[in-house]
């Protein structure tokens, strides 16, 4: 970063979570992603650089390791001239959704992480101009959980995404429960991969967003405001999918398009960038493998079909190396707890071993060695309690990171690209995935992911469940249309 040369006009708003903004560069192919907080809570500048500068380190020492060189791309910290930030921080501030604005983007410190722009990631490492279409796809945690600390027996059926869209419904964060479900993502069947992605494409809420050459068109770039629809998307796609079946316009080019969209996506989330390399974790997939909630599985059921049924995901691919981070979740919330509060206890007592513990960093290589023994054997000694809190923590980001699948229409001759390829009907796409949102979840949410799964759990027991044991006999027959699911896509 030129810090001289810091001009605000040459950055636009791109997006923002719960606790990141991101600004883009109109011409390069970087992002500048800064930190936000709640109004009152204010940081000293060394924390901030400090916090940054652990997002660097965990993804470096931990994510890469686990998830490969090629999925992630950890950036670096970056200072910048306090009055670049002060200037872009009110030149994006209309553009801020609504929903987002109870926090304030850190404008004190001068602190940044700068990366690539993975919407734009083909141009990142070449300068040609070709359009770049880029899938965002949320998953959240595809695994129902497997520990036999589990004390609600619904835990064992229906997947925490399921459930807790229910929750989410009804506290008004968004309209309509969605028919899509991690499992069916994670299952590495292609029929179920479709559904989801189709189930994503219905109803984005905040897993799924599109953009084209670095611009979101489609998803919501606010929480509260809906999503462009099918027939505007498809006639985005159309210079990268042209239906093969020669249709221009009309209904059955949208479908054709989206269906085309819907393969090719299932076609790169299978693809390995690390040839047979499945990673450093070897967790042992365990659990259902099908979530009761899943509109799929149970029109499989009333059909009678075998729902357990799946193909797998290929083991160097990023969902399958994605999962087994997340089942480093080895004892659900509910056995983690106790553990956690055996450390609270002895930080109580030592508050000064905090640092020793590497509770909040360094995240290094004496960290992530730890983080690889999987034992469940608890001997009492706050080491133990220490490594499964360590390893949730690591879960629940990965629970909660974020894919990036950019494509771009190969050139005729594309002998002198080393980028994979994914067949299209209109032409060939080269493709890469990335990973983002890595950043380490804080050891102070453990006893809110506490209190929120058993909300979640209870809500979903007292209210739906309980609603769908009266009406089941009639809900089947009424809900036939479930059985379009099994259309080919
Ligand atoms: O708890 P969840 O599953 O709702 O996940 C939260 C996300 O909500 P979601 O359900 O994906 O809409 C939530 O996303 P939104 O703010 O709703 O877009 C955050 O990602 C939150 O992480 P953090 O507290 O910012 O580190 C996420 O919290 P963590 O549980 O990952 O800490
Ligand atoms: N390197 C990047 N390139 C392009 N876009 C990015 C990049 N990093 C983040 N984004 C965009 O910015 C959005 C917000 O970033 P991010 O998910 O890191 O925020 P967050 O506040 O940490 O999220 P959460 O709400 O999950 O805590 C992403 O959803 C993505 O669309």
């Amino acid at each position: 970063m030129e810090e001289g040369k810091m001009d605000e006009n040459e950055w636009g708003y791109h997006g923002e979570g719960n606790k990141s903004l991101v600004v883009a560069h109109a011409q390069r192919c970087v992002v500048l992603r800064f930190l936000k907080f709640p109004p009152n809570r204010k940081k000293t500048s060394e924390e901030i650089f400090e916090h940054l500068q652990n997002i660097v380190d965990f993804g470096k020492n931990v994510m890469k390791e686990f998830l490969g060189e090629n999925y992630v791309h950890c950036g670096e910290v970056v200072q910048l001239p306090l009055e670049f930030v002060k200037q872009l921080c009110l030149k994006i501030q209309s553009e801020r959704p609504e929903s987002r604005c109870d926090k304030d983007l850190d404008t004190l410190s001068g602190y940044a992480m700068c990366l690539p722009n993975l919407t734009r990631l083909q141009t990142y490492h070449f300068a040609e101009h070709r359009p770049i279409l880029c899938v965002e796809i949320k998953p959240k945690c595809g695994f129902i959980p497997f520990s036999s600390d589990v004390t609600h027996e619904m835990k064992h059926r229906v997947c925490r995404y399921c459930m807790h869209q229910h929750l989410k419904v009804a506290s008004g964060k968004w309209k309509k429960i969605s028919k899509y479900c991690p499992l069916d993502l994670y299952s590495g069947n292609k029929q179920r991969m479709h559904f989801a992605l189709k189930s994503l494409l219905q109803e984005t809420q905040n897993n799924l967003r599109i953009f084209k050459n670095g611009e979101l068109i489609y998803g919501c770039g606010d929480a509260r405001s809906p999503a462009a629809d099918l027939k505007d998307l498809a006639h985005h796609l159309k210079p990268f999918f042209f239906p093969s079946n020669g249709l221009a316009s009309g209904p059955q080019c949208t479908r054709a398009v989206i269906r085309e969209l819907v393969h090719v996506i299932t076609w790169v989330l299978l693809s390995s960038s690390e040839k047979g390399r499945a990673g450093t974790l070897r967790p042992r997939l365990r659990g259902p493998r099908v979530c009761e909630a899943s509109p799929f599985s149970r029109s499989l059921n009333r059909q009678g079909k075998n729902t357990s049924e799946h193909s797998g995901l290929p083991k160097g691919c990023l969902l399958y190396k994605t999962l087994q981070v997340q089942m480093l979740d080895l004892l659900d919330i509910e056995g983690l707890y106790p553990l956690y509060n055996r450390v609270e206890r002895y930080l109580e007592e030592f508050p000064e071993e905090r640092k020793t513990l590497q509770i909040d960093g360094p995240y290094d290589e004496v960290f992530y060695q730890k983080l690889l023994d999987l034992s469940t054997e608890d001997d009492g000694t706050v080491a133990f309690a220490l490594t499964k809190v360590q390893q949730y923590r690591v879960a629940m980001t990965a629970k909660d990171c974020s894919i990036m699948i950019a494509l771009s229409p190969c050139l005729q001759d594309a002998s002198s690209d080393q980028r994979p390829v994914v067949p299209s009907s209109r032409s060939r796409l080269a493709f890469s995935v990335s990973v983002l949102d890595l950043d380490l979840k804080p050891y102070e949410s453990i006893p809110h992911q506490h209190k929120l799964d058993s909300k979640i759990v209870n809500y979903y027991s007292k209210t739906v469940h309980a609603k769908d044991d009266a009406v089941r006999p009639a809900r089947f027959k009424e809900r036939d249309d479930c059985t379009l699911v099994l259309h080919k896509v």
